[in-house]
């Protein structure tokens, strides 16, 4: 059987970024009209939360949202795509909206299919949401996207950023899924360690913010310590990216904070940790204690 995915009542969407704000106020907007949509972003970005706060916010919201992946190869949208299938079985659906999980990996002919199924249920009057994790336009380039599908959703598109363009978010994000987890997961994690942190905000995170859940999720299953640390993180984050994120060139203040955050955690923050951390970095206790005021270090 298909998802069949009723709006929740609330919704969390994390985030202050620009890019995020400009994600909402385009469905803010797109809410007020009945067109269909396309959200394009890197998997795991948020597209499907934002089309369920797009279909929350626009004349559907009492109705449901019917998430069709078409990245399944026997999933539902090959019935629905055949000339026969009857379009009354979604006359439960009218006046809700219909969400294709990424459109782009359906075969051209597919994605023709898909548009006349489109035109068919018109009169159901049903909007339609179609999300691509690949981009549409340099698809349509290389003439491996349907023109007509193209233009059908082309005048309603929202674009997410993917995470590392908007690292602002990341923090935010840790502490509202670290929150959702120790309620699911029946835990009490209290949060990162200093250098645990800066691991996640400096990750590439490939797979967004459906692999920062996945990694907290471990990290709190397998931890089992109030605070996720360093260690918790090693083996779950894609080798390469974690050696990115050290290696990464980065401003000498943000390097020298990291370098004194971690010989903080190492020495610890009592007075002999700070001498022992000084004596490690071959500066001054003085010295010491003020970068670790400047850059707040303190536990
Ligand atoms: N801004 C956000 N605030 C809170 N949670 C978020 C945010 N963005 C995404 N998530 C969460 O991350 C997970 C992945 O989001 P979602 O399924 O919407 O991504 P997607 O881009 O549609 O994924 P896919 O590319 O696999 O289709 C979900 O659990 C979602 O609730």
């Amino acid at each position: 059987m298909p998802t069949c995915f009723i709006h929740p009542t609330t919704l969390s969407i994390i985030g202050t970024s620009k890019g995020l704000r400009t994600a909402l106020e385009g469905c803010r907007k797109a809410a007020k009209e009945n067109d269909p949509v396309l959200f394009q972003g890197e998997i795991g970005t948020g597209k499907l939360l934002l089309a369920t706060y797009l279909h929350d916010e626009g004349a559907q919201h009492d109705k449901t949202l019917y998430v069709v992946d078409c990245a399944q190869p026997h999933g539902i949208i090959q019935k629905l795509l055949s000339e026969d299938f009857n379009i009354n079985y979604f006359e439960f659906l009218s006046g809700g909206s219909f969400y294709f999980r990424e459109v782009a990996s359906l075969s051209l002919e597919d994605q023709k299919r898909l548009y006349h199924f489109c035109l068919r249920i018109e009169p159901l009057k049903i909007r339609i949401f179609l999300s691509s994790s690949q981009n549409i336009h340099f698809l349509m380039l290389d003439k491996a996207f349907d023109q007509n599908l193209y233009r059908y959703v082309g005048q309603w598109e929202i674009s997410i950023p993917p995470l590392r363009q908007r690292k602002e978010d990341i923090p935010l994000l840790i502490e509202h899924l670290i929150e959702n987890l120790n309620l699911r997961l029946r835990k009490s994690v209290q949060g990162l360690t200093p250098q645990a942190e800066q691991i996640l905000t400096s990750y590439r995170w490939p797979g967004n913010i459906e692999e920062l859940e996945q990694v907290l999720t471990r990290a709190i299953l397998l931890g089992n310590e109030p605070y996720i640390s360093q260690r918790h993180l090693r083996g779950y984050l894609l080798s390469s990216d974690y050696e990115n994120t050290i290696n990464d060139v980065m401003p000498l203040d943000r390097m020298e904070e990291i370098l004194l955050k971690s010989a903080l955690e190492r020495y610890g923050y009592t007075l002999e940790g700070k001498k022992r951390a000084a004596r490690a970095l071959n500066i001054s206790l003085a010295t010491l204690y003020n970068k670790v005021k400047r850059y707040n270090l303190n536990e």
